[in-house]
């Protein structure tokens, strides 16, 4: 690993840096798990009884589940993201990577950019985040004999199902929250992480790695803070019609949800998901720039 201190460009030697965004998903996986569960159901009383009763009834598989998707689709997802966010901030300041470190894009520029790669990116992720939701949400404990089978018997069976109910539309359910969720937070994600580089790194140098990590994960919490109420929005449309009501849209889902639960329902997830969103940022920023730097 390079020196906390080292800059990244200095290090030819450490450019390979594909399995970290995938290594911080799958140890992030279990806090998003819960924070779902908290959006979508209200049988839990707060993250620990969320946690306890997961365990209890479905052991520690219980918090993996609807993990594989994610895998699979992470490499596809973040190279939308990030591949739109360079392109968009090339054509809008005409610099490439290297140049940008003497001449740093403008905060309007930057979030622009990210708005753009967060728009793309959002009907990307809708299908495989819609079944990530659904297999999240299913609490029946592993096949046992005599117990009745889970409604999905896994992401194919599920992508298969709602295909066959509803057609190809049926797999984007969810989509137009997720992209309203996505399009700003997006541009707040990368303003907050070139800000944080640019208030710790010397004039026209290279962040070191201690600070892409640390700008990463910050930029991770405060684009989530900000996702959350659009976040739980879409996560239950995403669930609308299993065992939940059917909403009449967005609108509808965003007041009968405040009608039922009061405003604190926008909150829902948010310490869990700020706790996992540092340590899957920062790596992903890690990997993001060392990409940068490998391809030159
Ligand atoms: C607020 N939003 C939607 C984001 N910051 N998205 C980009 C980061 C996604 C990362 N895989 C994560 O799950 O945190």
């Amino acid at each position: 690993m390079t020196g906390a201190g080292e800059s990244l460009v200095n290090n030819p030697g450490r450019r390979r840096a594909s399995g970290p965004g995938a290594l911080g998903l799958v140890l992030g996986h279990p806090f998003d798990t819960v924070k779902v569960r908290l959006q979508t159901q209200t049988t839990y009383q707060g993250i620990i009884d969320c946690m306890v009763k997961t365990y209890r009834h479905e052991s520690l598989l219980g918090f993996f589940k609807g993990m594989s998707f994610p895998i699979v689709s992470i490499a596809v997802v973040n190279s939308v993201l990030f591949g739109v966010y360079s392109n968009a901030l090339l054509a809008l300041t005409a610099t490439s990577h290297q140049e940008r470190r003497a001449q740093p894009p403008s905060y309007t520029h930057v979030f622009i950019a990210g708005c753009t790669g967060g728009f793309l990116q959002a009907y990307c992720l809708a299908p495989f985040d819609l079944i990530k939701v659904r297999l999240q949400n299913q609490t029946e404990p592993r096949a046992q004999p005599g117990s009745p089978p889970p409604r999905y018997r896994g992401p194919v069976h599920c992508a298969a199902s709602i295909f066959q109910a509803e057609g190809p539309r049926g797999l984007f359910r969810g989509a137009w929250a997720l992209t309203l969720r996505d399009t700003p937070t997006l541009g707040i994600y990368f303003v907050t992480y070139e800000w944080l580089c640019h208030q710790s790194t010397p004039d026209g140098q290279n962040p070191s790695s201690a600070t892409v990590l640390v700008a990463g994960g910050f930029a991770g919490i405060t684009s989530w803070v900000t996702a959350t109420p659009l976040d739980v929005i879409k996560s239950r449309m995403q669930m609308a019609g299993l065992e939940q009501r059917a909403y009449r849209g967005l609108l509808d889902c965003v007041v009968s949800s405040v009608r039922q639960e009061g405003l604190g329902v926008f909150f829902r997830g948010l310490t869990i998901n700020s706790a996992r969103a540092f340590p899957v940022n920062a790596v992903t920023f890690l990997s993001y720039e060392y990409l940068l730097h490998s391809w030159g």
